[in-house]
């Protein structure tokens, strides 16, 4: 697992954005491969991130035609067109704004009927179209990904999972501080569904998320932390602002940024594409 460290949440996003375009555009598309399968997560730690590709995007640098979307997550019982929903918050903040047809956007839906049978849906259709080239993701405040909330199986697959309260006390804020309005379920995808992704990059931002990253980090793989299912995933990069590595030890900041260093000048040396393909070798 790799650490980058950014200035700012700004900076995370135009990072981020930048390496996302990257690869999107270095995609080349065939007829085994048609598409480039993209994760995608809500929450305002990626919000950066989607504006420097709606920037992209609208500038004409990057264009989402050949790429097919899944999201991470959805609530269980909000209707879709709630302003609070995760299929409301993708269309406001990024589907209205790029280029991709809506037919290649999933979400899962928090309203179905069968919900068991929609999560055994999501993952077949992740599987016919190949897999999950990059997932993105962000991190909650007690070190869930997705709505994989401490103590969730670290392989789990997409499922119907019940909120902790310390989610449902920190997205209070999106429901005018109601507590009661914070749905108690929701579908999300399972640590296996991501770790099946050939690449994870997480956003994690704040200091409100500093207790969760220096325990994903420092601490080795616990599925109380589940976000440090990741030391485990083969390639896998966690992009921090400043604020986010205060209860990380300074030892365990100079390391990711002397890595860092070395790891641009490699890349100034043999170029991006030859590093990552080290990767893709299991070189990581
Ligand atoms: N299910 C989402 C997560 O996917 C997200 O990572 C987390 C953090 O959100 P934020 O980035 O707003 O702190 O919130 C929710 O719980």
């Amino acid at each position: 697992m790799r650490l980058s460290i950014r200035d700012s949440p700004e900076q995370v996003g135009l990072y981020v954005g930048d390496y996302l375009a990257k690869r999107i555009n270095e995609f080349k598309p065939s007829a085994e491969k048609p598409l480039f399968v993209l994760g995608l997560p809500t929450g305002s730690s990626p919000l950066p991130t989607y504006q420097r590709l709606v920037e992209l995007v609208q500038r004409g640098d990057l264009s989402f035609k050949n790429v097919v979307t899944f999201n991470m997550d959805e609530y269980v019982g909000l209707p879709r067109d709630h302003p609070e929903s995760y299929h409301t918050f993708m269309y406001t903040n990024f589907f209205s704004k790029i280029d991709i047809q809506p037919n290649n956007t999933h979400i899962l839906d928090g309203e179905a009927e069968d919900l068991l049978h929609e999560c055994a849906e999501y993952e077949r259709k992740i599987k016919s179209v190949g897999g999950i080239d990059i997932f993105m993701g962000g991190m909650g405040e007690d070190g869930h990904l997705a709505f994989n909330e401490p103590g969730s199986s670290l392989v789990s697959r997409t499922r119907i999972k019940t909120l902790a309260y310390d989610t449902i006390l920190a997205n209070a804020r999106f429901f005018n501080n109601d507590l009661s309005a914070v749905p108690r379920m929701a579908l999300t995808v399972g640590i296996a569904t991501l770790m099946d992704a050939r690449e994870v990059i997480l956003v994690v931002t704040g200091q409100k998320k500093a207790m969760a990253l220096a325990q994903c980090i420092e601490n080795g793989i616990n599925h109380f932390w589940t976000a440090s299912a990741l030391h485990s995933h083969p390639w896998s990069l966690l992009v921090c602002d400043e604020d986010a590595t205060l209860e990380l030890r300074v030892k365990t900041v100079r390391y990711f940024k002397s890595i860092e260093k070395v790891q641009d000048e490699v890349e100034a040396k043999y170029g991006g594409a030859a590093v990552r393909k080290t990767r893709v070798n299991g070189v990581h």
